[in-house]
């Protein structure tokens, strides 16, 4: 088995899941009320927000629109909200579309010469575009202009259009996997990182006030420990522990409602669920913290290998509590204190650390 070969995008649906990072229905519905309007209100980002309100101010001093922006980063970050920002700072109209929905070199043509002068055009999951339509995108950005192609075949003829100066907020999960002449193409690139818990406290302070939600300092602390650091995430905590703290208590969101209202829906101190807590647990009960295959330790927890893979996994690698290695999953030390249970002693020594020993 190859360990280092990436799975194929699944195609089935991922399970639900309260600290999934993806914008759920709920989530779609909510967010345009909480959404930061201006800079200023935007939490956190400080180095993104930095620069973007020099490149907007520079723009407007010199009375013109500001160059094309790239944001990438983890889902629920914040680019969308921070594409919405820079259209409010300019002044400007904002068009939003996708690289999905542009398949055909013409419904891009259709969007941009359909622009006013200084319009934003968020381009959301530009990484998705068709290659056509790309190797469009990057004259327009570039001179501001389109070839139209009228006709077919050998009679075919290209007709320049003119197009109004525009922005181009672009907005990718998967910044690696844009070509570099489109990335080359942006005057800016904010790379939006996770979120420290004292900036989700701000987040979901400000998110409280709006949902009119009384809240203590010790609450918020509790649900942004929780929260992955992911904006959209704590908002999401946040909704459910005010549901359990209207109906099990005065409405108040305190550190002990917190966190009895996330120990009913399973996410734990961490930040981890029910499935993130199966895999460890196979992993280190099972397995004695591994190397274990992928395929094996998904179905020791009755899972798809792709939803270990890709729901699972990225998140406890990311804190620390699995590797992947050439030989399998590994569990690290801090996966057996995160558990509570006792790793086993290793051959080398006392230390009982192995490869990730103290
Ligand atoms: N810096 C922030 N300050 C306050 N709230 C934020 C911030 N960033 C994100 N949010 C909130 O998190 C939610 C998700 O943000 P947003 O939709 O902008 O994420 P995204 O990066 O576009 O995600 P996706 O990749 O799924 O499109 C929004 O409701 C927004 O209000
Ligand atoms: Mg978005």
């Amino acid at each position: 088995m190859n360990w280092d070969e990436p799975a194929p995008p699944t195609a089935g649906e991922l399970p639900d899941r309260l600290v999934g990072s993806d914008a759920d229905g709920e989530d779609q519905a909510v967010e345009a009320a909480l959404r930061p309007k201006d800079l200023g209100e935007f939490v956190g980002q400080e180095r993104v927000r930095q620069q973007l309100d020099l490149v907007l101010k520079a723009a407007k001093k010199r009375g013109g629109t500001a160059d094309h922006v790239l944001l990438s980063g983890a889902p629920g970050l914040g680019k969308t909200t921070l594409s919405m920002i820079i259209a409010a700072e300019m002044g400007a109209p904002i068009r939003i579309t996708s690289g999905p929905a542009i398949q055909h070199a013409g419904d891009l043509a259709a969007i941009l010469s359909s622009l006013q002068e200084g319009e934003v055009l968020f381009l959301d999951e530009i990484h998705r575009m068709s290659r056509p339509a790309e190797e469009m995108l990057y004259m327009a950005m570039e001179d501001f202009r389109v070839d139209v192609i009228v006709g077919k075949g050998p009679g075919a003829t290209a007709i320049p259009l003119e197009l109004p100066p525009f922005t181009l907020v672009g907005a990718t999960t998967r910044a690696g996997l844009l070509p570099p002449p489109l990335r080359d193409r942006f005057g800016f690139t904010g790379h939006m990182e996770f979120y420290a818990p004292a900036e989700l406290e701000r987040v979901i302070h400000r998110s409280a006030r709006l949902l009119d939600v009384e809240i203590e300092t010790d609450g918020g602390a509790e649900i942004a420990g929780r929260s992955r650091g992911t904006p959209r995430i704590a908002n999401r905590l946040l909704r459910r522990v005010r549901d359990y703290a209207q109906v099990r208590a005065d409405g108040r969101i305190t550190r002990e409602i917190a966190t009895q209202a996330l120990e009913v829906y399973e996410v734990d101190a961490r930040g981890l669920d029910r499935l993130d807590r199966a895999v460890l647990r196979a992993l280190l009960q099972l397995f004695g913290g591994g190397p274990v295959g992928l395929s094996t330790l998904a179905v020791a927890v009755g899972e798809e290998r792709e939803t270990v893979e890709e729901v699972a996994e990225p998140f406890l690698v990311r804190e620390g509590l699995l590797a992947r290695t050439p030989r399998g999953r590994v569990a690290t030390r801090a996966a057996w204190t995160h558990l509570g249970l006792v790793p086993p002693p290793q051959p080398g020594g006392p230390g009982q650390g192995g490869l990730f020993g103290p």
